[in-house]
């Protein structure tokens, strides 16, 4: 099975998704508009040894490849991203508590709260603190893009994104009017991923545990002809220059 070229880390991770059904083939419209024949649901890792496993992977991830970044907070946007920051620091202090023992969790509000202590943080306060951002998927680079304005609002300092799971897709188009074009629309003209823009626009160190690339090599020797196909054309269109 094609799970043995990756790390361990990463392949029982893998292992973990198809044992979740986080990854399914069909039709989806995400976030950025564009329409999708397939699917990472992080919604579905909700029995205690999926939560074990995801946040086993994200916390070896970071300690393996951030020893070089030192960080106070991990933020995970709503709502996908609240479990993953909570359980993550956890793990990460059981792998090396002297680094990580002291990590908090933060995460927003996607509405404002008016009422008791208010706001749209929750979790520790993010201002003068490093944070780094964990999330489930990035495709467009929206939902990151976001997260970095409310960090930077709030002011933190962020040091470094870690996700799930990178689509290996294209920054989205935009308007004249500085507008987000949304929809399944391209022009299909080259543009660079939506990890690598945000890497050269901030600066910090972007990770992910697994990519669509590995998805593909999984899913040739077991998939759907059919789904893969429609996976290979879908990568194909939105792919990104780098
Ligand atoms: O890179 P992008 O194009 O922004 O897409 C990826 C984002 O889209 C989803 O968030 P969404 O806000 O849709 O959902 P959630 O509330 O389920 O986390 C997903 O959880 C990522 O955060
Ligand atoms: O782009 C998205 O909205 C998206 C893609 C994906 O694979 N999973 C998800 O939760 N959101």
């Amino acid at each position: 099975m094609a799970t043995s070229n990756l790390p361990p880390h990463r392949a029982s991770f893998l292992q973990t998704c198809i044992e979740a059904d986080a990854l399914k083939f069909g039709t989806f419209t995400l976030k950025s508009g564009r329409i999708s024949p397939y699917f990472f649901n992080a919604g579905l890792f909700n029995r205690a040894d999926l939560v074990r496993s995801i946040s086993y992977a994200f916390a070896h991830t970071l300690a393996l490849q951030t020893p070089q970044v030192d960080f106070d907070i991990l933020f995970g946007p709503a709502y996908k991203g609240i479990p993953l920051c909570a359980t993550t620091i956890d793990k990460l202090a059981a792998i090396d508590p002297k680094r990580f023992d002291k990590v908090s969790y933060s995460f927003n509000r996607k509405e404002a709260k008016t009422h008791g202590e208010g706001g749209n943080i929750v979790g520790a306060p993010l201002k003068g603190k490093r944070v780094v951002i964990i999330d489930d998927v990035i495709t467009a680079g929206t939902a990151i893009r976001e997260a970095i304005e409310i960090i930077k609002a709030e002011g933190g300092e962020l040091v470094g994104i870690v996700v799930a799971f990178d689509r290996l897709e294209k920054t989205p188009m935009f308007g004249p009017d500085g507008q987000q074009i949304k929809g399944d629309v391209d022009d299909g003209k080259p543009r660079p991923s939506a990890i690598g823009e945000v890497t050269k626009e901030h600066g910090v160190p972007v990770f992910s545990i697994l990519t669509l690339d590995d998805v593909v090599e999984y899913f040739k020797g077991t998939g759907s002809q059919e789904d893969l196909k429609r996976l290979e054309e879908y990568r194909e269109k939105y792919k990104a220059t780098n």
